[in-house]
């Protein structure tokens, strides 16, 4: 991902996009528009979680946004999802940047735990390796427990992404710097396990540079529902540049500290 080097990225989440075109059969507002702002503003990726209930991203959005980023060879698209159920036949069509594994079942509300080792092992090590021999870069998405890093790293993943919704619960809380100690354990954890390290979830404007700040070899932030919310006050554009505001930021205080 075209990042400044040692820059965490930020890769932007359309799933609401989606979801409020779905609404009705008009086809505003555009995914692949709101992508292409995104990009065009200096986001470095995008990502989609195309749910088997088609709640939100649908499949024709994962082949059109795949189609936009071929326009975009220095940024990347990461589509997220569960790889014993749909994600498999989008990770083979389109050959993503990453595919990340996420453990939800088909009705869930929103993602909101990861992966477990040894228990999961079995399933995910021979679609971690097709994914790589694909060229498709895999990271698991993980709660945040130091413990479970070697697992991840035994089944073949590149990296892993941090849950960071118990995070996000805590901000602004007596629990925050609490959550932040646990989240760079579990990050260094990962890193010590050959493990890059991601983090999504509840990400915002108002918690994400303590988080950057705080856990360090961060390599990439994907970031949605509070993106797309301040997105329909600022715009895209703007929208793009005040988090990476908000990423400077927290890489400046990491330097500082
Ligand atoms: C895996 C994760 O935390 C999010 O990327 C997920 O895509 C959110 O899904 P919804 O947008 O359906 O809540
Ligand atoms: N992997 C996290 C993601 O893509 C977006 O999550 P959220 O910001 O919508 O909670």
């Amino acid at each position: 991902m075209n990042s400044p080097a040692g820059r965490t990225a930020l890769s932007v989440n359309v799933n609401k996009v989606a979801l409020v075109r779905n609404t009705r059969h008009l086809g505003i507002p555009s995914v692949v528009r709101a992508a292409a702002l995104c990009l065009q503003a200096g986001a470095q990726g995008i990502t989609v979680h195309p749910r088997p209930d088609g709640r939100h991203i649908r499949p024709e959005d994962v082949h059109a946004i795949a189609g936009l980023l071929r326009d975009w060879p220095d940024r990347e698209f990461n589509i997220e999802g569960n790889p014993t159920q749909n994600l498999m036949e989008f990770i083979r069509a389109v050959r993503p940047h990453q595919a990340t594994f996420v453990p939800d079942s088909e009705d869930q509300f929103t993602s909101d735990h990861g992966w477990s080792f040894p228990q999961d092992a079995a399933r995910l090590a021979p679609l971690v390796a097709e994914c790589r021999s694909l060229g498709v870069r895999v990271s698991l998405f993980m709660d945040p427990i130091p413990e479970q890093m070697a697992g991840a790293r035994a089944v073949g993943a590149d990296r892993v992404e941090l849950y960071t919704e118990p995070y996000a619960a805590a901000w602004d809380t007596p629990a925050q710097a609490q959550q932040l100690a646990r989240y760079a354990c579990a990050a260094r954890a990962a890193a010590e396990a050959g493990l890059g390290v991601n983090a999504g979830h509840d990400l915002n404007q108002d918690n994400l540079a303590a988080f950057v700040a705080q856990v360090p070899q961060l390599l990439e932030v994907s970031i949605g529902h509070a993106f797309v919310s301040d997105a329909l006050e600022l715009g895209y554009a703007q929208t793009v540049r005040a988090y990476q505001r908000c990423i400077d930021a927290g890489m400046a205080a990491r330097r500082s500290a």
